[in-house]
């Protein structure tokens, strides 16, 4: 299998959201759009920062529906389809299928703690589901469950497995994945903060969830490493660190403050659904600050 679609900048698509809060097609559009324009290689859709843990199995689908109908035959799709019970997965597996996404992907179950039996059952099922490859969602973090490179490898044995998207903080986590998997797998970075680490130990792509609020610097970020230019991409993760440390330091969520962002970069999507916090009128100027950093980085770095 090609799995050179599965390399590069691959921003988590943001849930689009209308005036009322319900999932919006044309604001989906619009970010799709924005997206294709930057060129990136690809999106990954209802997963954390698609804010699928506060939708419902309807609305899922519908995230699902709209950025496909506006990025299909454009760029690679991976679709994620991890929820709490395996029959819903399974549902959203099939329906990513239908609709021609490239691939899957999941998160391992959440709430109640299972085994590594439970665990590696419920990623089997989907796979099972359709015939798409399957991305594994390691996210320790917000999950509670630590995917080790030994349960790693026995997902190995079913050749639908292509790869895994890897959250945690240690990079060297990324470079065991790696190591297990060899050509057959692509790992994918998922700390921002990290990108830059993450790709010299291993990690041939990214999906971040501050992608798509300054794709340029990744995208640049990603250029500098394929080129070896290593001191360029060290101090430009620097000053995407700053960016990121600032989106998360706002009265409102990180999601609120980069959909605000993207509103001053021409993007409207909405707000964000409680719990998540919406921003503070205090966060407003700050905001407006962090969209001309993003900005003047982004010209900064266009020739790079
Ligand atoms: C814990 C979490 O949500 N991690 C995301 C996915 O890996 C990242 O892309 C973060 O959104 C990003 O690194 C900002 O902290
Ligand atoms: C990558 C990420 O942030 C997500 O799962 O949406």
């Amino acid at each position: 299998m090609d799995l050179t679609k599965f390399h590069g900048i691959i921003p988590a698509f943001y849930a689009c959201y209308d005036d009322q809060g319900n999932i919006s097609e044309s604001r989906t559009a619009a970010l799709a759009d924005y997206l294709y324009a930057k060129g990136v290689q690809g999106v990954y859709v209802g997963g954390s920062s698609g804010e699928c843990i506060y939708h419902s199995l309807e609305e899922r689908k519908q995230a699902l529906a709209y950025a496909a109908r506006h990025l299909k035959g454009k760029m690679t799709l991976i679709a994620h389809v991890g929820a709490p019970s395996t029959r819903d997965s399974i549902e959203l597996a099939r329906h990513a299928e239908e609709l021609g996404y490239d691939a899957l992907s999941a998160i391992p179950p959440i709430y109640f703690k299972l085994p590594d039996s439970a665990v590696i059952g419920y990623w089997t099922a989907i796979m099972e589901a359709t015939e798409l490859p399957f991305i594994i969602y390691n996210i320790p973090q917000t999950t509670g469950y630590t995917l080790t490179p030994g349960v790693f490898r026995q997902l190995l044995a079913n050749p639908k497995v292509i790869g895994v998207k890897n959250s945690s903080m240690p990079a060297l986590d990324i470079e065991r994945f790696k190591s297990a998997g060899g050509d057959r797998v692509v790992v994918f970075n998922g700390p921002d903060e990290q990108f830059v680490a993450g790709r010299i130990m291993g990690a041939a792509a990214g999906i971040g969830g501050t992608y798509a609020a300054m794709p340029e610097l990744f995208l640049a970020a990603d250029k500098f490493v394929r080129e070896g230019r290593f001191e360029e991409a060290g101090k430009l993760q620097s000053e995407i660190n700053d960016i990121i440390v600032a989106l998360c330091s706002q009265d409102g969520s990180m999601y609120a403050a980069i959909k605000e962002v993207l509103r001053r970069r021409g993007v409207n999507i909405g707000g964000v659904r409680a719990p998540l916090e919406d921003v503070s009128p205090a966060d407003a100027e700050r905001i407006d600050g962090i969209a001309a950093a993003i900005d003047a980085l982004a010209l900064r770095y266009r020739e790079a």
